[in-house]
């Protein structure tokens, strides 16, 4: 099959977890109901965006918001790439980490955000994950019904070598839970989905939390999908959305077949290896 057709969940933080079931069980109905095969959510979707908040929040892989997004995917037969939510493993190391469940609730995929988000912008963000969380160091990639697929973290985006990685392994839809902020959004948020997507000749997902102005960190919302050709096909304001979009995955063979561009590197210049 080559149309899929994704819901992307633009949502305020639901920290309440009795609360945070309810709301995804009526998205999930929603997007059943719009006949969509994937439904995605936002960085941190249970837990606010706050390096004091991590720990406080923080659940072992199979953990109760584990568990309600695999009961989610199962009972309405909808992949879920949900979105992430703080990991802790044994050694009480904290990661931000992604999950895709697929239509009987398994667990397919699972991104340990690679790249952490430590910045500051003068006048503007400051943000430090490294003071409570560790990276992950592993390229994503993953089996669907539909392609293979991929999956990345928020700040991962900027690192283009990861997004190259994925499409040497034939990922033709990358999915990226992400919250830019007041800052950033402004100045790069398009600006890196889209150039990822033409790099690489790949659709690419990117959903964000809705905007809380009374959060210590504000997003920048704007939930979008760029296509292989680096079109916009999508793209959300700021507030609470389900937005669905329809994607025809053969853009990304017409685009690869029309500008070449995986096949014309100069691996006898350069090479890009992951260890
Ligand atoms: N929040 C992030 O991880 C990344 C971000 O906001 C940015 O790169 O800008």
């Amino acid at each position: 099959m080559t149309v899929l057709r994704i819901a992307q969940a633009q949502m305020p933080v639901y920290t309440d977890i009795k609360q945070l079931a309810g709301v995804l069980k009526t998205l999930a109905e929603q997007a059943v109901q719009e006949k969509a095969s994937f439904l995605t959510l936002p960085e941190m979707f249970c837990c606010p965006y706050d390096v004091s908040s991590f720990p406080v929040y923080a659940e072992p892989q199979g953990g109760p918001v584990w568990q309600i997004c695999s009961d989610i995917a199962r009972s309405f037969h909808i992949y879920l790439s949900a979105g992430t939510m703080p990991e802790q493993d044994e050694n009480r190391r904290i990661y931000n980490t992604a999950y895709v469940f697929d239509q009987d609730g398994r667990q397919i995929a699972k991104h340990r955000k690679m790249h952490l988000f430590d910045i500051n912008v003068e006048d503007g963000q400051y943000f430090q994950e490294s003071a409570v969380l560790t990276a992950g160091n592993k390229v994503t990639t993953f089996e669907t019904g539909f392609c293979t697929m991929g999956l990345a973290v928020c700040y991962d985006i900027r690192f283009p070598e990861l997004f190259r990685l994925m499409a040497l392994k034939n990922a033709r839809v990358i999915f990226v839970p992400a919250s830019f902020n007041m800052t950033t959004g402004p100045m790069h948020w398009e600006l890196l989905f889209r150039s990822q997507a033409v790099s690489n000749q790949v659709f690419i997902v990117g959903t964000a939390p809705a905007r809380d102005i009374n959060s210590s960190y504000i997003s920048w919302g704007h939930s979008i999908v760029t296509d292989p050709w680096g079109n916009v096909l999508s793209s959300m304001e700021a507030g609470t959305e389900l937005r669905i979009t329809e994607i025809n995955l053969e853009e990304c063979s017409r685009a690869r077949e029309q500008i070449p561009v995986l096949r014309h590197r100069r691996e006898d210049v350069y090479t890009l290896k992951e260890r």
